[in-house]
């Protein structure tokens, strides 16, 4: 691994599956494929390479624990901070030096 050209962060990547596309994307020289005969230890048998298993993202849902309504919600973060910029102004309005 340390004297692959390529680092052996590639050839991490490409453990436990079929690495052959992975390898002629690269492009690899004719020396480069001499040196895999090297290497090579046999063929894969298909049916033993499990399934590809397709990750299914879990529904995302909105905290809301004591199930307030949604409207209300959007009204707040529409309302906090204009309170809170007024608030600021009041302030500063408030404690002006004349
Ligand atoms: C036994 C298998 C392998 C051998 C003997 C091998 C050998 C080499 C050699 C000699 C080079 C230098 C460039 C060249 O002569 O083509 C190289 C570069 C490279 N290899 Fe491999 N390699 C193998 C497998 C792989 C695999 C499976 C991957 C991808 C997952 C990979 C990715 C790369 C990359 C990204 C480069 C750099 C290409 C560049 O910078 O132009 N190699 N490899």
């Amino acid at each position: 691994m340390d004297d692959h050209p390529g680092g052996d962060e590639v050839l991490l990547s490409a453990t436990g599956k079929d690495a052959t596309n992975d390898f002629e994307d690269v492009g690899h020289s004719d020396s480069a494929r001499e040196m895999m005969e090297k290497y090579y230890i046999g063929e894969i048998d298909p049916k033993t390479v499990p399934a590809k298993r397709t990750y299914i993202p879990p529904q995302q849902t909105t905290y809301n624990p004591d199930k307030t309504p949604e409207f209300v919600i959007k009204i707040l973060q529409f309302l906090v901070p204009l309170l809170i910029l007024g608030l600021a102004i009041a302030v500063r309005h408030y404690t002006k030096k004349e």
